[in-house]
């Protein structure tokens, strides 16, 4: 474990996988189609892998705390885990990748951030950074990094990883020559509030800054986004950003075909894609375990649809799910909501990747 003090108190540090927490049921008598996650999982191998997938768990709510959320985000990642690791491997994967598949999937551990309340103190950028280095690692060895979080300041970790991992692959330190980045968010909110420090509402408009500053284009789609849960002044500054913003009610009344193309541009006018999940864009009925439980909220059935359509382009580079608060969850449902949201992505991940 590597660990360093930020402050009076607060620490950084990154656990490698507790692989104790991959468990589930036995089932000597069946076939070997009966296949569980928890049977292929591995520890992330760093210095050398072919592993198609890196989890990384961001257990970290400062970012919340500091945005005048509930906190409790920090608890999720294993929770998570858990939960995904008990769930059965389809048939489809099985037959893709016969005998290929305990090789596929990687545990990355979790960045731990511990500011015993503290709210200036600088572990969440911290924090960031060296999750950023995860991911950064696990893109540049050819995986996809899937973030657990934590608070949605995960997003800008995810993309800070992303970032390095463009720069590291650049040879000829041309801006120009980077490819197009997409951020596709499931959110109610557009978290991209102004504010002296970096919050859980503040990663997409650090985003657009860092982008800016680089001269290179910030193209942002956020999916579920509600008139209750965003500001005139969030609205405004998404209007001057340019976001493209798919609400919460469109995603309801529209048809299907309809939305499915506006996603279709949005991914057809970039190379590369940033997917990051955040929970609370369900309706609290099936998610009720985050800070901002929604009161109308996106369906679940629409969400895996339009993640599945999104993954099938072939861009996602780095995807993340946020949010997920075990204080308030009931009955362990928004982590069993994540893990299968988890689960879709993993697949239709796996699903589109070429066999070696
Ligand atoms: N990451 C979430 N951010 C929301 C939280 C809203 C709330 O706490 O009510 C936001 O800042 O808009
Ligand atoms: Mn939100
Ligand atoms: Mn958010």
């Amino acid at each position: 474990m590597s660990m360093s003090m930020t402050g009076t108190g607060t620490t950084v540090s990154h656990t490698a996988a507790d692989m104790s927490r991959w468990a589930g049921r036995a089932e000597p008598f069946e076939t070997a189609r009966a296949c569980y996650w928890y049977q292929l999982a591995q520890p992330y191998t760093f210095d050398k892998t072919s592993q198609h997938i890196g989890l990384i768990g961001f257990a970290c709510d400062q970012g919340v705390r500091r945005n005048q959320g509930r906190v409790g985000a920090r608890a999720a990642p294993p929770l998570i885990r858990q939960v995904f690791a008990a769930l059965p491997v389809i048939a489809e994967l099985q037959q893709r990748f016969d005998g290929q598949l305990p090789a596929l999937l990687g545990d990355a551990g979790d960045i731990h951030c511990h500011d015993n309340d503290g709210f200036a103190e600088r572990a969440l950028e911290e924090a960031q950074l060296k999750y950023a280095d995860k991911v950064s690692h696990i893109i540049q060895q050819g995986g996809l990094p899937i973030g657990l979080g934590g608070g949605h300041a995960i997003a800008y970790g995810s993309f800070l990883g992303l970032w390095q991992a463009l720069q590291q692959t650049d040879t000829t330190n041309d801006t120009d020559a980077l490819p197009r980045i997409g951020i596709i968010n499931f959110d109610a909110h557009l978290d991209i509030r102004q504010s002296d420090v970096a919050t859980s509402g503040t990663p997409f408009r650090q985003i657009a800054e860092h982008l800016g500053e680089q001269g290179q284009p910030f193209n942002y789609c956020c999916i579920g986004v509600s008139r209750f849960s965003n500001t005139a002044a969030l609205f405004d500054r998404a209007e001057q950003l340019g976001v493209h913003i798919i609400s919460d009610e469109e995603c309801t009344n529209k048809k299907w075909k309809k939305i499915a193309a506006q996603i279709a541009s949005f991914i057809d006018d970039v190379d590369i894609i940033y997917l990051t999940i955040d929970m609370d864009c369900l309706p609290s009925s099936v998610v009720p375990g985050v800070s901002a439980p929604a009161a109308y909220g996106i369906s679940l059935a629409f969400v895996e649809r339009a993640v599945k359509l999104i993954l099938s382009s072939g861009k996602v580079k780095v995807a993340d799910i946020a949010e997920i608060n075990p204080t308030f969850d009931v009955d362990g449902r928004s982590c069993k909501v994540a893990a299968r949201l988890l689960a879709t992505i993993i697949e239709q991940h796996l699903l589109i990747t070429e066999t070696h």
